[in-house]
């Protein structure tokens, strides 16, 4: 299960809970400009936008989960198992693999607008990166520093829909997620008032009972309620580290703790990494499992005009500040 947001103060801010039950050696991955994007189908890039984002990186090429531009557009995906239907090679269509779509939209587009014109003409082709890599089923969060969509390729076509609430999580489709959140309009932050009867005394015995039947487990149906909940309640100060902060309490009231998810035997779903991206500084911070400490990668901090990639591997033992 994975959760993905975004969220804004000052500045814009988008990332994710990664959660599954084994790991890749993904890495804080920059792309900068003149990287050689080469693509199966639709024209290569010799030079785009600089990419910030977690990557695994094969023979030189990052496979992205999530990523940010230069100009703040960012791109998440998610596992979308059993829905995502990917298509067969379409004439006269963008062909674009699934491995290949956050970095040919990353590389070229500002904006969520321009991304839905973009995605008029896309196909997304069902081919692998190579016969070990084979495609996985995903769903994507898209947003810019305004507004966000839902990409879905399903049986019926490629659905771009629009994300009022800056939230994905996983199945079923978006557009159920959407609906649902009908079901828990009466929860609230404020404290609760007896509606239930006339003829009985009801009395608020302690604080966070508004709250009430918000889902706690952890699917993705409870996720996508609790994550869209909490965040559109956020109240933060302004500042880079109150921003940053909150935005990992926003990613914490849906992570995953080792044990509560069993996928087989011995094997749990956790929250491998949390991550959030400033949009508007290109400053990718993220916590581990065991590394609660917040690092940064900044893009800016790399000669972003450069060819080649640069990856910083994930520092994932806890950093205990010793203060005696
Ligand atoms: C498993 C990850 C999604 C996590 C998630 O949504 N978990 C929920 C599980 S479930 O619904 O509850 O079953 C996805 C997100 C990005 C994916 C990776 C990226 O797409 C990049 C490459 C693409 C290659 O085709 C496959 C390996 C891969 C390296 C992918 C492996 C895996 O599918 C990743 C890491």
């Amino acid at each position: 299960m994975c959760t993905a947001i975004t969220y804004k103060t000052v500045d814009s801010y988008f990332g994710r809970n990664l959660d599954y039950y084994f790991s890749y050696t993904e890495t804080v991955t920059i792309t900068p400009r003149n990287y050689p994007f080469s693509f199966q189908s639709v024209k290569n890039m010799e030079s785009h936008y600089a990419i910030i984002g977690m990557a695994y990186v094969v023979y030189d090429y990052p496979l992205y989960y999530d990523a940010t531009n230069e100009k703040g557009l960012s791109i998440a995906g998610l596992n979308f198992p059993d829905n995502a239907e990917y298509k067969d090679f379409a004439e006269g269509k963008d062909n674009v693999a699934p491995y290949e779509l956050i970095p040919w939209i990353l590389g070229q587009c500002e904006t969520v607008e321009e991304t839905k014109k973009l995605l008029k003409n896309v196909n997304i082709w069902n081919v692998n990166f190579n016969k070990k890599l084979i495609s996985t089923p995903l769903h994507w969060l898209i947003a810019d520093k305004d507004c966000s969509i839902t990409v879905e390729c399903v049986k019926e076509g490629l659905k771009v829909y629009d994300n009022s609430v800056g939230v994905l999580t996983n199945n079923p489709t978006f557009d159920f997620q959407m609906f649902n959140l009908n079901n828990y309009m009466k929860v609230s932050k404020k404290e609760p008032t007896n509606e239930f009867s006339n003829k009985v005394k009801l009395k608020e015995y302690c604080s966070g009972m508004g709250g009430i039947g918000l889902p706690g487990d952890l699917s993705s149906v409870s996720r996508f309620v609790k994550a869209a909940f909490t965040k559109l309640n956020s109240i933060s100060g302004w500042s880079e580290s109150e921003s940053i902060s909150q935005f990992f309490h926003i990613l914490g009231s849906v992570a995953q703790q080792r044990g509560c998810v069993c996928m087989q035997e011995g094997k749990y779903e956790i929250t491998i990494y949390s991550s959030c991206c400033n949009m508007d500084k290109g400053i990718y911070y993220y916590t581990t499992y065991e590394n609660s400490q917040i690092s940064a990668v900044n893009m800016y901090n790399e000669d972003l005009e450069s060819k080649v990639l640069v990856s910083y591997p994930l520092i994932k033992g806890q950093q205990i500040n010793k203060q005696n």
